[in-house]
């Protein structure tokens, strides 16, 4: 099997790694970087220094850079192409793609930024290809994972999905393996809208862990968001038993709790007095729940529907409420019925 991997961040990379060192089948994988340099030094080291250190790249990796054609030949020999970007660079690569017969899929969570002014609001990746790519056949992956984990071959699971059989297919026989399960799941507006959510949530819990306001705290925070996380997801057409999957619950347990998550360190810094951009400037990878938040607050106004969490997530974001007012004003909210 030939696979491509668009985006040489820590997570393409990761996957790059998990498909190439899988025994018993022959396996090509092309890693393409934008950056040339970063590319050479792959190829020289064997090891994705800037992204992924001290992962080894196994031989049946190679690297190519360059700008990307929808011509070039280790694109048209590919059985599936996987874009490992952030939602910034999705839209672009969709468009490059658009014509491609072969299966795509992409690994990031998230809405994309709005396109034309504050006043519009930010699409998730299968609202994306609908608008620039519709004829491809293309889903997501997603699900609770930390790429460095994965890269070190530790027990994981994901969830491949897409309204079309034959990329959850393809997705499963390209990355099935005895340390990765693949699950596929046909309801993609649920799995993109519990990635794209879990983030902005881990941002929240970062900060709760961060105020040190106790462990009752960030259990509430899990519950509650789930509940807006659903609600959300369900105006938009997805099933709610999709939140009880990986890419709901068991993202949101990952990336809420989990020490590994840059969305969750952004929570932690702003909760030290660190400003937005110095808290993602210090990342070194994208927090994808920083540029996402306004998103998810302004469809849910849409919708018409309460996500008060998300609202204090924005606010605290935006400047417009400090940490610890952001906690009173969800802790000062009336009484409710718990539901969802
Ligand atoms: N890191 C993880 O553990 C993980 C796990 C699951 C999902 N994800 C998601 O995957 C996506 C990528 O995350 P990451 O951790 O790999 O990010 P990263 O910050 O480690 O790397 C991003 C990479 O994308 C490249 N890039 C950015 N814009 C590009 C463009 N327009 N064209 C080509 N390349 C571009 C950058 O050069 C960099 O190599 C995010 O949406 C993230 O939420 C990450
Ligand atoms: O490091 P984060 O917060 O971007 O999370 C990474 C993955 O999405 C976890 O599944």
């Amino acid at each position: 099997m030939n696979i491509v991997v668009l985006g040489a961040g820590a997570w393409g990379t990761a996957l790059a790694v998990g498909a190439a060192a899988q025994d018993g089948e022959f396996r090509q994988v092309t890693l393409w970087a934008r950056d040339a340099q970063q590319a050479e030094d792959m190829r020289t080291g064997r090891e994705n220094r800037r992204y992924l250190p001290g992962v080894t790249l196994p031989p049946a990796i190679s690297v190519a850079d360059g700008a990307l054609d929808a011509s070039a030949p280790f694109l048209n020999q590919a059985d599936l192409i996987v874009i490992g970007t952030p939602m910034s660079g999705l839209r672009g690569m969709l468009q490059t793609l658009a014509a491609h017969p072969t299966p795509v899929a992409w690994l990031c969570k998230g809405f994309e930024a709005p396109q034309g002014g504050e006043s519009m609001h930010g699409l998730l990746g299968h609202e994306v290809r609908a608008q620039v790519a519709p004829r491809l056949k293309a889903g997501v992956l997603s699900g609770p994972s930390f790429a460095q984990e994965v890269a070190k071959g530790r027990p994981t699971a994901l969830v491949a999905a897409s309204e079309h059989a034959s990329v959850r297919d393809m997705l499963v026989a390209a990355f099935h393996s005895p340390m990765l399960r693949i699950y596929a799941n046909d309801d993609i507006v649920g799995v993109e809208v519990g990635g794209a959510v879990k983030n902005l949530l881990a941002i929240a819990t970062g900060l709760c862990d961060g105020l040190d306001l106790g462990l009752n705290a960030r259990a509430a925070l899990v519950t509650r968001g789930l509940a807006e996380m659903t609600r959300l997801g369900v105006a938009l057409g997805a099933r709610a038993d999709t939140f009880m999957g990986l890419s709901g619950l068991g993202d949101l347990v990952l990336t809420a709790t989990g020490d590994l998550s840059r969305n969750r360190r952004v929570g932690q810094l702003l909760a030290k007095g660190m400003n937005l951009s110095e808290a993602v400037d210090s990342l070194g990878h994208v927090a994808e729940g920083v540029y996402s938040a306004r998103t998810v607050v302004q469809r849910a106004r849409l919708l018409g529907l309460d996500m008060p969490i998300s609202e204090a997530v924005v606010a605290l974001l935006e400047g417009r409420l400090r940490p610890a007012q952001a906690v009173a004003a969800l802790m000062a909210r009336d009484p409710k019925d718990e539901g969802l």
